[in-house]
């Protein structure tokens, strides 16, 4: 196993030409251990979604490398960086639906295959029975509630073992006792062995990882170690407070968790992209 089972090393992303151009992610440094559970937070606009699509091996930084599994993918063509991918990572992207053709099972049975190895059978039969899906393996995509969908998905990411799986509101479609579920499903995994990056506006989420890494301008801002939700929901907050121009008398809930709320719902709506 490597040392690291994802590294960014002073990544820049940028997007567009010139003036024109914006800076997604700003030489952002970071390593992710094996067998830990990392939540990523930051306002709308801060690069969460771009750290991902990187890590993934999905898009390539403008400057800096990206070491995923201990492989560079600076250099690699797009045949290596595809086996990379599939050999070392597992995603929860609201853009990566499940194959509608499929039933629920050949879905989490996919990765396996492309990969050339044969589905671990009595770990998926596991997983599925974890996430409470297991009677439902046989039907197709569309024949699922989102979160349904959303359960498979993550069954998904995890069957084939991937050094590293990275999860975009992985609970965002889920009712609060499923969610825990998965919650439970994700420190399982990561103590099993697996390297797990959740992007979440959820504090609650955040709170069963061991490092919280808030992000701010395509910058790392705070990098906390495991922390309760409510004091990761007061050092958002306060972040909040700090961009906020006008200052406001009394106790700030109503902007701060606005903003918290506002972002889970478009979760709930279709994504962030
Ligand atoms: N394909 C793209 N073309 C141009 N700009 C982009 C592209 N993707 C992202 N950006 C810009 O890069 C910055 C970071 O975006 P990103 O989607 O990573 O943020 P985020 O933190 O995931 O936001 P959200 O919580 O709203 O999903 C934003 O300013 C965004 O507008």
């Amino acid at each position: 196993m490597h040392q690291h089972a994802l590294r960014l090393r002073t990544v820049t992303k940028r997007f567009g030409l010139g003036d024109a151009s914006v800076t997604a992610l700003d030489h952002l440094d970071l390593e992710i251990a094996p067998g830990t559970l990392t939540a990523v937070m930051g306002q709308s606009g801060s690069g969460k979604s771009t750290l991902l699509h990187l890590a993934a091996g999905l898009d390539a930084p403008t400057s800096g490398d990206v070491v995923i599994g201990g492989t560079s993918v600076v250099g690699l063509d797009d045949d290596a960086l595809t086996a990379l991918r599939r050999r070392e990572v597992g995603v929860v992207f609201q853009s990566f639906n499940l194959v509608p053709s499929l039933t629920a099972l050949e879905n989490v049975q996919l990765p396996a295959l492309l990969a050339g190895h044969e589905p671990e059978h009595d770990r998926i039969r596991t997983l599925l029975d974890d996430l409470g899906i297991a009677g439902l393996a046989a039907r197709r995509p569309h024949e699922l509630s989102g979160g349904q969908q959303q359960r498979f998905a993550i069954a998904r990411a995890l069957a084939h073992r991937p050094a590293i799986v990275l999860a975009d509101e992985p609970t965002g479609a889920l009712d609060s006792a499923t969610s825990l579920e998965v919650q439970e499903i994700l420190v399982a995994q990561a103590a099993a062995g697996q390297a797990i990056v959740v992007v979440t506006h959820d504090p609650a989420v955040a709170a069963r990882a061991e490092r919280v890494v808030l992000l701010r301008d395509g910058r790392i801002d705070d990098d906390l170690p495991a922390t309760d939700a409510a004091t990761i929901a007061q050092r958002m907050l306060r972040r909040v407070d700090a961009m906020d121009p006008i200052p406001a008398a009394g106790p700030r809930i109503t902007g701060p968790a606005a903003a918290i709320g506002s972002a889970g719902d478009r979760a709930i709506d279709g994504g962030s992209r």
